[in-house]
């Protein structure tokens, strides 16, 4: 039987409206700050659409453009002000950073209470700690999107999240932990990826490698939430086009899981949607004002 499609951008979709009425509610307006340093076109896309999102939730949303060539100083104490701005609630820096800068670095400046991307050491801590704090968007989409093809309740699921990074595998399988599921992390060493992906009530892949996983690695019934994004050549299309692919291979996958995320419209849209959650929250935290219900 052919898995059931988890429709990521409905979902995010439902979120982003969760975020509006909430923010209908509140005293004042959340502000976000995006940081888009450089002219990489695909950030100008998120950015853009982080910007117009932000908008459209009833939020106010600052947008800093530096060039291409600017340097870490100049990254750095941009983010200083607005750290040290008492209208901004949320401080967004796009990566990845034009060659040369250290993202890390910059990360680092910004104010832990106003990291919506939740990438800070603090932010991180945080999450590992079990202690409040902002969450990474892209992994708290994905439990957003398990829970959608599971149920609210995960508890003794067998997790696999393969890939390690910091921005997504790390905190992903830390969310899920927090779920009280049995998490285990692969990466490029694991042994026998296989056999331990088909051991996977939730098969996370997040690794940046097109369609590497197969039918076989999953196990029936299992929900795969497919993190990876890959710009691949399509030359069924014409010559020279391209197409997005996630690191499952769909057709294979879909005949065996009983759940899965496509790509696009999976758990891409739900980091615009997470933030823009992430957002609201930093408010309400830094403000004093209540977290509306619904969020
Ligand atoms: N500071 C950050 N930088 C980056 C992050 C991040 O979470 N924080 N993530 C990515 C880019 N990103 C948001 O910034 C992002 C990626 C993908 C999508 C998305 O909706 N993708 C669509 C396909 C879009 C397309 O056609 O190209 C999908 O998967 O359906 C949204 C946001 C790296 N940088």
């Amino acid at each position: 039987m052919a898995a059931v499609k988890i429709d990521g951008t409905a979902v995010a979709a439902d979120v982003r409206s969760a975020v509006a009425a909430a923010v209908s509610t509140l005293p004042g307006q959340p502000c976000l700050a995006v940081v888009l340093v450089g002219e990489d076109p695909a950030s100008e896309v998120y950015v853009r659409n982080k910007v117009k999102m932000t908008q459209a939730a009833g939020m106010v949303s600052i947008h800093h453009r530096l060039p291409a060539d600017a340097t870490q100083g100049e990254v750095e104490s941009l983010i200083e002000r607005l750290n040290a701005d008492p209208d901004v609630d949320g401080i967004l820096l796009q990566l990845p950073l034009p060659k040369g800068l250290d993202a890390d670095a910059a990360i680092e400046k910004i104010d832990p209470d106003k990291d919506v991307d939740g990438l800070t050491e603090v932010s991180a801590g945080r999450l590992s700690l079990g202690k409040p704090g902002l969450r990474p968007c892209t992994p708290v989409g994905s439990v957003i999107l398990a829970k959608r093809a599971l149920g609210e309740d995960l508890s003794g699921k067998h997790v696999v999240v393969i890939g390690r990074s910091i921005l997504v595998g790390k905190p992903a399988a830390l969310l899920f932990l927090a779920e009280n599921c049995t998490v285990t992390i692969a990466h490029s060493r694991t042994a026998n990826l296989a056999e331990v992906c088909r051991g996977a009530d939730i098969l996370v892949p997040a690794v940046g490698r097109p369609e590497m996983v197969r039918g076989d690695w999953v196990k029936p019934g299992a929900a795969v939430i497919d993190v990876g994004i890959n710009r691949v050549p399509a030359p069924e299309k014409g010559e020279g086009k391209t197409k997005l692919v996630g690191d499952a291979h769909y057709e294979s996958c879909a005949e065996v899981a009983g759940f899965i995320t496509p790509v696009p419209g999976g758990v891409g849209p739900m980091t615009i949607a997470c933030l823009l959650r992430n957002t609201v929250l930093a408010a309400c935290a830094r403000r004093g004002w209540a977290v509306p219900a619904g969020l």
